[in-house]
């Protein structure tokens, strides 16, 4: 057998090519990999400092089986399940815990807590522009939170009334123009068409009106498309998404440069406002332009796009499904439906009811309480880093950078706070029923300094929706549906498994 020097290396290492070489050289390599293999098993199972967690042995080894969960989209009820097996702390990741214990939430995420988001929220960022919901330094996100509250406060909010007024009334006027014409409703797409429409006016000053053509806008797609990449590129191994960007489908690189589109359109609107006159409200766009830090500087422009474009990433899914979740229960819970009118069939029908009036509706609010319960927009485990020096979280010592998060799905979902927590029931959340321990577990929007910024919004927006749909319509599920459609899947935000919801609706007399 000749040694044959073939591929000369920087040190000087003679390569044997022949083939029982390579045999060799094969070996040799699935040695080392098995090796380190086993050396990964033998150091998470039996010398990893979160070894004592319990949890699925493969977590243990790979974050690839959290993201197994997330592709099938199950992550959080797969979580539910780990939880009932395993206790509420389970390890779901080599350094990741998820927990579900309510006296973990104020360590975790208290004011002042030294827990910072994990670098997952990063991948959020338009074209790599830190906003208020990416940002993970305490200091430079509480510095944003300020000027993005100044515009979320309800007194700015109200402002904006007249607006929401307006494509609610476009809703209600869409609905009935499909229904003449005897074109199916999807709520699920009208609900997205409505909160684009009321975000594209107040951010943009230039309303989508998807309503009016009952049309998609090309931004719409282009938010789908992020909402596609974006989750998972903050969990798959940085080296494995160099690989899987660069995958050669032409649907695939579509959706990868939906980021890109989105910054370009916002980029457009803001030098399109650089010039425009004051409108009364102002825009959204035209307040960050208007901004000045301490210093008496201006917010750069990529800083005032990416924080815009994280409202309509923040607040398009996360209304639109909610109501859609809501009004599904209403369809198919007539008793629900009826006492729900029977609230508000004394607000005109032709008028968006003044907001003062619709506050204050307790099985309204009790509707939407037990909707948010029950299908929290954004249920999953929200991630927190441990600080240095470590912590101790439910009896068990995690060290610094361990991921740890509590998941709301799990918390909305505690038996023993919410009795049959799997039935939609709003009378629960009716004062006379609900309990202190029921509030403390109720976190549709989060918790703490990160607290969702657009609940205000949120609120508004589906209360409004709400009352004009149930004041003008009896909705019905028609006949052959498939109930096995709204079954609930999660991919970061929660949606129905059928991606519709097609229902009848009958118009009410008077
Ligand atoms: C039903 C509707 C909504 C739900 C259930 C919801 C839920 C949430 C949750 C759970 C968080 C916290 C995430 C975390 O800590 O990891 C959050 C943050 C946030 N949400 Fe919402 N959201 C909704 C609507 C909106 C709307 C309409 C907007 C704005 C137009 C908005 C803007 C934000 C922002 C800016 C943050 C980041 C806050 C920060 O990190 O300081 N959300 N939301």
């Amino acid at each position: 057998m000749g040694i044959v020097t073939g591929l000369r290396l920087p040190v000087a290492i003679d390569v044997d090519t022949t083939s029982s070489g390579y045999v060799t050289l094969v070996l040799f390599m699935t040695l080392i990999v098995a090796t380190s293999i086993l050396g990964k098993v033998i150091y998470e199972l039996h010398f990893s400092p979160l070894r004592q967690i319990p949890g699925p042995k493969l977590a243990a080894l790979s974050d690839l089986w959290l993201l197994h969960k997330l592709y099938r989209l199950e992550k959080c009820g797969t979580l539910e399940r780990c939880f009932a097996q395993y206790g509420p702390i389970v390890r779901i990741g080599p350094k990741k815990i998820a927990l579900n214990s309510i006296d973990t939430i104020k360590p975790i995420y208290g004011v002042g807590t030294r827990f910072v988001k994990s670098t997952w929220y990063e991948t959020w960022a338009l074209s790599g522009r830190q906003n208020v919901f990416t940002i993970i330094d305490p200091k430079a996100h509480a510095n944003r939170r300020r000027i993005t509250s100044q515009l979320m406060s309800h007194n700015n909010l109200i402002k904006y009334l007249p607006a929401v007024n307006h494509h609610i009334a476009s809703l209600v006027k869409l609905i009935d123009r499909k229904k003449k014409l005897g074109e199916q409703l999807d709520f699920l797409v009208l609900y997205r068409y409505l909160a684009l429409d009321i975000l594209s006016s107040a951010t943009f000053g230039k309303n989508f009106q998807l309503l009016e053509s009952g049309q998609d806008h090309p931004f719409s797609n282009d938010l789908d498309a992020c909402v596609a990449v974006l989750p998972p590129r903050g969990y798959v191994p940085s080296w494995m998404w160099v690989v899987v960007k660069h995958f050669p489908s032409k649907r695939w690189q579509f959706l990868l440069g939906g980021e890109q589109r989105i910054f370009d359109y916002s980029q457009n609107v803001v030098m399109e406002q650089e010039r425009a006159p004051l409108t009364d409200p102002p825009t959204i766009i035209r307040k960050y332009l208007d901004h000045r830090e301490e210093d008496g500087s201006a917010l750069p422009n990529d800083i005032i796009i990416g924080e815009t474009a994280n409202l309509f990433f923040a607040g398009t899914d996360t209304t639109s499904n909610s109501l859609s979740f809501i009004t599904w229960e209403l369809a198919s819970k007539p008793h629900i439906q009826k006492r729900l009118f029977e609230e508000v069939s004394h607000l005109a029908k032709d008028e968006v009811p003044p907001l003062e009036d619709v506050q204050g509706l307790q099985y309204l609010n009790a509707v939407l309480k037990e909707g948010l319960r029950k299908y929290a927009a954004a249920p999953s485990h929200l991630e927190r880093v441990v600080p240095p020096g470590g912590a101790r979280i439910d009896g068990h010592y995690l060290p610094a950078g361990t991921v740890v998060g509590v998941q709301i799905y799990s918390m909305h979902r505690n038996a023993n706070v919410f009795v049959r927590p799997e039935e939609f029931l709003p009378e629960r959340w009716l004062p006379e029923n609900e309990t202190e321990d029921m509030r403390r577990h109720f976190m549709p929007f989060g918790l703490g300094s990160r607290v969702c910024m657009g609940q205000h919004v949120a609120m508004m927006e589906m209360r409004l929706a709400l009352v004009a749909l149930v004041r003008h319509y009896q909705l019905v599920v028609p006949k052959g549906f498939d109930y096995s459609s709204m079954e609930m899947k999660d991919f970061w935000l929660v949606f129905p498994k059928g991606h519709s919801l097609k229902l009848d609706v009958v118009e009410r007399s008077e």
